[in-house]
């Protein structure tokens, strides 16, 4: 059994590019649970290039299984999760210039802040999850500062044009996903997963939920939110039981 998240933010990328009041990212959230979604994960940019604060709080009110906010470490999105109360908050970095998310959290280069982040996220009893590269080193270091539980980001894998250096991305993560079991920590990744290469991630046995947004939005334009999500969710578990 492995879970999906499916990542709304794109929904709300189509509705953002007219200024218009649809496609809804609350009806997709919706869509979404009922085709099995196993918690709905949303990332409030800084920027707010697609999610807005009210999707967030009308979201919390709707939702029926669990609500992932990705967030930077910054004291206004800290106020705002304290605020909302999501069941998960994943601290990820966030750059104003980039296309997406292009790499994990540098904990050992951010540690105060990490610690601070995690422990106040954690006394408001929200689960904190850190979004991490596929780095012993900096998976210890969240260990460090209090985070049970990481998001290994499988970008590098997913943009990975040759064969070879896919496999060596997949080495990583298996490498690092084993590494932070056995510290005891809950192992989710995401990132640029779609149809295509979600497989080898979804057969990594330490891994308990994937994230996938873009794919999926995008296949829905072709067969529709609900029919996406089955899809994917029945390629994971596929994966899962060999
Ligand atoms: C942190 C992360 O990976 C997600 O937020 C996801 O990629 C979708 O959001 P963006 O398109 O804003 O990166
Ligand atoms: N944290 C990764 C995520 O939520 C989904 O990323 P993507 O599938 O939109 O690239």
């Amino acid at each position: 059994m492995i879970l999906l998240g499916v990542n709304i933010d794109h929904v709300a990328t189509l509705r953002q590019a007219r200024g218009t009041r649809y496609p809804s990212p609350i009806e997709a959230a919706l869509v979404a649970e009922t085709a099995g979604a196993d918690l709905i994960t949303l990332h409030l940019r800084e920027d707010r290039r697609h999610i807005q604060d009210a999707d967030v709080v009308a979201m919390r009110q709707v939702i029926k299984t669990r609500m992932n906010l990705e967030m930077a470490m910054t004291p206004e999105m800290l106020a705002n999760a304290l605020a909302v109360a999501p069941e998960d908050v994943c601290l990820v970095p966030e750059k104003r210039e980039e296309v997406t998310t292009e790499g994990g959290l540098d904990v050992l280069g951010h540690y105060a802040d990490v610690c601070h982040y995690t422990e106040t996220l954690q006394q408001a009893g929200i689960r904190v999850s850190i979004f991490i590269d596929p780095d012993r080193a900096q998976i210890s270091k969240a260990y460090e500062a209090g985070a049970r539980v990481i998001e290994l980001h499988t970008g590098a894998y997913a943009d990975a044009i040759h064969a070879a250096e896919r496999e060596a991305e997949l080495a990583r993560i298996r490498g690092a996903a084993a590494f932070a079991a056995e510290l005891g920590m809950v192992v989710n990744a995401g990132h640029g997963l779609n149809y295509h290469n979600v497989k080898p991630i979804a057969a990594i046995p330490q891994i308990t939920e994937l994230n996938i947004g873009h794919a999926i939005i995008g296949q829905a334009v072709f067969v529709g939110l609900d029919r996406a999500v089955r899809d994917m969710k029945a390629l994971m578990q596929q994966a899962r039981q060999g």
